[in-house]
């Protein structure tokens, strides 16, 4: 029988770590960036399963150059980028879905800072589809004594949650970098999930996928971790440096800025409530210093602790 071969494109931090994961298994990986060695077609050509980490602002363009090539009806697409488009709002998993409308595309999503698993320390993760065997296929790629894998079929849930979970990790670096304590912590996080929630829930998904690994296991861990580069934006900004400053410095993509921008406009044309990333939208702005994005989301109307 011949081997399963797993393309991957973006050769970044999440890229690269998820190409060991798969060699590690014994899979055939080729990996693609632009600028490299190998042509797309190369890459792609006959793959399995090919599966894009590329960041949010490449991704409709590397999907119309995969469109354009020689691609099998079997081939089963994995996104594991994290973000929405900004002239539609769309997700990457409704672009993949766009593009290529008779495949089946899976969402790879979890609590995974890229640097801890190139380490070899444990973690786990979701594979979400709407076809249940793509989602299978593509846990047996990845699952070892050290990644476990569970297979989800809501795969816009499973999205949203790593999605949204940037903007919430950009306010926890705020709270930390002011040194608020880990009450106001604690509080953040709690009502940044339920935020979430509601946005998530509005756009089609399922309230209970955020409760589980992409939606409340990687708001935890990227917003307590200095690894994460959007809390890694808060807390920065938190200290006194400007947006700027910190984009020009930090190592890869922090994608809840540009998500910040986009959830807030969409947020705003459906009148879903969203105090928490209306402060940080500000805050990138320059519209609010950090104690006053602070100050204006203490003192607002009181009110019953809704959870959605
Ligand atoms: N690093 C991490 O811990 C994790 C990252 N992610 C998500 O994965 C995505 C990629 O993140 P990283 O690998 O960390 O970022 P990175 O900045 O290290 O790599 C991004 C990759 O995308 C490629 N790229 C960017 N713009 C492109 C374009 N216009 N055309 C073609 N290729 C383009 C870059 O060349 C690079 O290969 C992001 O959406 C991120 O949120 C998800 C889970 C974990
Ligand atoms: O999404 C991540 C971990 O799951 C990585 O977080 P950052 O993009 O903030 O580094």
């Amino acid at each position: 029988m011949r081997e399963t071969t797993i393309a991957i494109l973006g050769a970044g931090a999440w890229g690269s770590a998820l190409a060991t994961l798969a060699s590690e298994n014994g899979y055939s990986v080729r990996l693609w960036s632009r600028g490299g060695a190998k042509t797309l077609l190369e890459v792609v050509e006959d793959a399995d399963i090919i599966l894009s980490a590329i960041s949010m602002k490449g991704v409709r363009a590397v999907a119309a150059q995969v469109q354009s090539l020689p691609i099998s009806k079997e081939t089963i697409f994995v996104t594991a980028t994290k973000g929405l488009e900004p002239e539609t709002t769309s997700t990457p998993l409704q672009i993949w879905q766009e593009v290529f409308p008779t495949h089946a595309v899976v969402v790879l999503c979890g609590p995974n800072l890229s640097k801890e698993i190139q380490m070899s320390l444990p973690a786990a993760t979701v594979v979400a589809s709407e076809s249940a065997a793509a989602a299978q296929s593509v846990q047996l790629v990845f699952s070892s004594h050290r990644f476990r894998v569970y297979t989800n079929s809501d795969p816009l849930g499973v999205e949203l949650g790593g999605t949204l979970k940037n903007v919430i990790a950009i306010a926890a670096g705020v709270c930390d970098g002011l040194q608020l304590g880990t009450n106001a912590k604690a509080a953040l996080i709690t009502r940044g999930l339920t935020e979430m929630v509601r946005v998530g829930v509005h756009w089609g998904a399922k309230m209970e996928t955020f409760y589980g690994l992409s939606g409340l296991g990687d708001l935890l861990a990227t917003c307590n971790s200095p690894l994460s580069r959007n809390y890694q934006v808060g807390y920065q900004l938190a200290c006194g440096k400007t947006l700027t400053e910190i984009l020009a410095h930090i190592e890869g993509t922090a994608e809840g800025v540009n998500t910040t921008v986009v959830l807030m406009q969409r947020a705003k044309q459906q009148n879903i409530s969203v105090p928490i990333t209306e402060q940080v939208y500000r805050l990138i702005q320059s519209e609010v210093t950090p104690r006053q994005a602070l100050e204006e989301l203490m003192v607002r109307d009181m009110k019953p602790e809704h959870f959605i």
